[in-house]
């Protein structure tokens, strides 16, 4: 076949695959259908988990990777359970036949609460009519005065917290919530024409956006920084003008709009960076019981002291889970506050109601802000027994953790957790790879169910070149799921690495990081520390860190000691314990399994460039399945 050939042979099945995914869609609808008429939750865990091990299973026979079987899967679960969600709101709110919906959001095309007000719109069948506004008080005299249906707005950021000018408005208004959505904030360096961020002279940018993304501007030190009014006025002025010499910071979609594209990616200081929007209308909408829902309320208490607490109890005893309470003054009375309160429960349930009358009771006063649909469609997790590969019709488990006898004792790093049943594998490199080798070498740990991927950031290069592969690390296990380690060697680099990592790896020459000790025990990052040559060293450091506020610990044994000192320090010591083993000893699954059954949590496998993970693999199956 020539190129041509191959390419309409490309073509052919890709339109076959979307024909398939439009059939299952239409299937998905009619379970929610069905769910509907014979009442039962959207949402079935257990199903989506067996659905998904028997998958990557048939993928591996198929010659599939388990993560891109996986990650293909949770985007059309993700779809499948909003388009169900989306299925049975309508059918619960009828909304006339409109042609257009009118969104009011804050900035201009690009911002990004102009991409969460489309994100939003796309799931209505009409055209969307934008209203752009210069403050979130337009935003709401907007919709209340009905020259717009909906009313989007930012109400909380991962790194820079609650919008209190959104919640202090929402005190006065008449407005409903009636939706919520989660926005990825991913700034990106912009650019009109062809160029290289070696010829850059200017970035237009929003401070905000300028302090979000401080860590990578200083790698460009002689670009000098204009602000604008908002990112989305950046974007049209780098626009306009078309120099290779300027860009913007934004996002990369909002960029797209203005015709730009994106030099650089993901240059936020923080790794994830995500914003969640309030939809607000006039009318309050009702949510169907099968949907997972939220409720948004503000109360006042007394000033009493337990007043605020007793108002907690009544929820706890109705089983209802808060899922955000903040606080706000309230204005012309100084020293009394109002509580925002969001718990994941439909306001229309049983226990809900029963909730409400009590409150009532005992609060001064208290409003329904909304009752919407949770946007949130959490990814079933698979267990790494399911990956760690040749593992063939795994049983299916419900997917919440069972209780872990050593509750106390277990620790999360990024989205996994550490604990003797289902020990934590991470693959060290030793030294720095190229990009595609550290691609390779996430995607066979992924692939073999490790969790995290480290590789030396700080051991050789300049603060830009140490920046970059903070940056890279983070990027490439992102892109797996995996959580991501460096060795740190002095504070500085705990900063840093801190800022886009999962884990933080002390360097193991005691007596040379007091200092650093002690920035790792203010350091809201896990933390593995090396065993010190005496027990009672490393309990004296481990002790440091604990008291300076950091509990989030675990001891790392570099020297592969013997099962009486390590069973020592597990009686002196309630902290996860890892062993650094290296990746090409062929009893590495043995020696594995034998320390897992001595009750240590996980492993750092050490890798160089030219070793193979044949062994990694052999330990994962050995952990994971016997
Ligand atoms: O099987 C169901 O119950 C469905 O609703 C379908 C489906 C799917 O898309 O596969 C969607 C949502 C559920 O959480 C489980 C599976």
């Amino acid at each position: 076949m020539n190129l041509d050939e191959i390419r309409t042979h490309i073509s052919r099945l890709d339109k076959e695959l979307l024909t398939l995914l439009a059939k299952r869609k239409g299937l998905s609808l009619e379970v929610a259908r069905s769910k509907l008429e014979n009442p039962r939750p959207i949402r079935d865990q257990v199903r989506e988990q067996a659905l998904l091990v028997e998958l990557i299973n048939q993928g591996r026979q198929l010659g599939l990777d388990a993560h891109y079987v996986t990650q293909l899967y949770h985007t059309i679960i993700e779809d499948s359970v909003l388009s169900q969600q989306a299925l049975l709101q309508d059918l619960l709110n009828p909304q006339d036949e409109v042609p257009a919906i009118s969104v009011a959001f804050l900035g201009l095309r690009g911002s990004y609460s102009n991409m969460a007000a489309r994100k939003y719109l796309s799931r209505f069948q009409a055209t969307m009519v934008e209203h752009n506004c210069e403050t979130f008080q337009q935003i709401f005299d907007t919709v209340e005065s009905g020259q717009a249906q909906y009313g989007i707005l930012p109400i909380e950021n991962t790194s820079s917290g609650a919008i209190n000018d959104v919640f202090d408005l929402m005190q006065h208004t008449s407005l409903s919530i009636v939706g919520e959505l989660t926005q990825p904030i991913e700034h990106c360096l912009l650019v009109a024409v062809n160029t290289d961020v070696s010829k850059l002279k200017t970035l237009y940018t929003h401070p905000q956006v300028y302090q979000q993304c401080s860590q990578y501007l200083k790698t460009l030190p002689g670009v000098k920084v204009e602000f604008c009014a908002a990112s989305s006025n950046a974007m049209e002025l780098v626009a306009s003008l078309k120099q290779d010499d300027i860009g913007a910071m934004g996002s990369a979609d909002g960029g797209e709009l203005h015709g730009l594209k994106p030099l650089v990616r993901g240059l936020a200081n923080q790794k994830q960076n995500m914003t969640r929007f309030i939809v607000v209308a006039r009318k309050p909408v009702e949510v169907a019981a099968q949907i997972p829902a939220k409720t948004s309320f503000i109360m006042s208490t007394g000033q009493q002291s337990g007043a605020l607490v007793e108002t907690l109890l009544v929820l706890r005893s109705h089983h209802i889970t808060m899922t955000k309470l903040e606080s706000r003054p309230i204005i012309g009375n100084p020293w009394e506050e109002m509580f925002y309160v969001d718990v994941a429960a439909n306001v229309n349930s049983n226990e809900m109601q029963a909730a409400l009358k009590e409150l009532k009771d005992i609060v001064r006063f208290i409003k329904i802000l909304g009752c919407y649909p949770s946007a949130e469609v959490a990814p079933t997790r698979i267990p790494s027994k399911a990956l760690s590969q040749g593992n063939a019709g795994v049983p299916a488990v419900p997917p919440h953790r069972p209780a872990d006898k050593n509750a106390a004792m277990s620790l999360q790093i990024g989205r996994f957790y550490m604990s003797r049943q289902e020990p934590l594998l991470a693959a060290m490199l030793a030294t720095w790879p190229d990009r595609s080798a550290l691609q390779e070498a996430a995607r066979r740990l992924k692939e073999h169910g490790g969790q995290v991927l480290a590789a030396p950031c700080f051991e050789q290069g300049d603060s830009r070149q140490q920046q970059q592969r903070l940056q890279q690390l983070r990027e490439i296990a992102a892109q797996f799921d995996l959580a991501a380690m460096t060795l740190v060697h002095t504070p500085e680099q705990l900063s840093r690495a801190a800022e886009s990592l999962d884990l933080l790896l002390l360097q193991p020459i005691e007596g040379r990081r007091d200092e650093l000790l002690t920035a790792a025990g203010r350091s809201t990052r896990p933390v593995l520390l090396p065993l010190a040559d005496k027990l009672e060293h490393t309990l004296a450091e481990a002790e440091q860190i604990l008291t300076e506020g950091n509990q989030q610990l675990a001891l790392l044994d570099t020297q592969s000691r013997s099962l009486p000192e390590l069973l020592r320090l597990q009686q002196q010591s309630r902290l996860p314990l890892l062993g650094q083993l290296p990746g090409q000893d062929s009893l590495l699954p043995e020696l594995g399994h034998a320390l897992k059954e001595a009750g240590m949590q996980g492993f750092c496998i050490t890798l160089n460039e030219e070793d193979d993970m044949v062994p990694l693999q052999q330990l994962a199956q050995r952990l994971y399945q016997d």
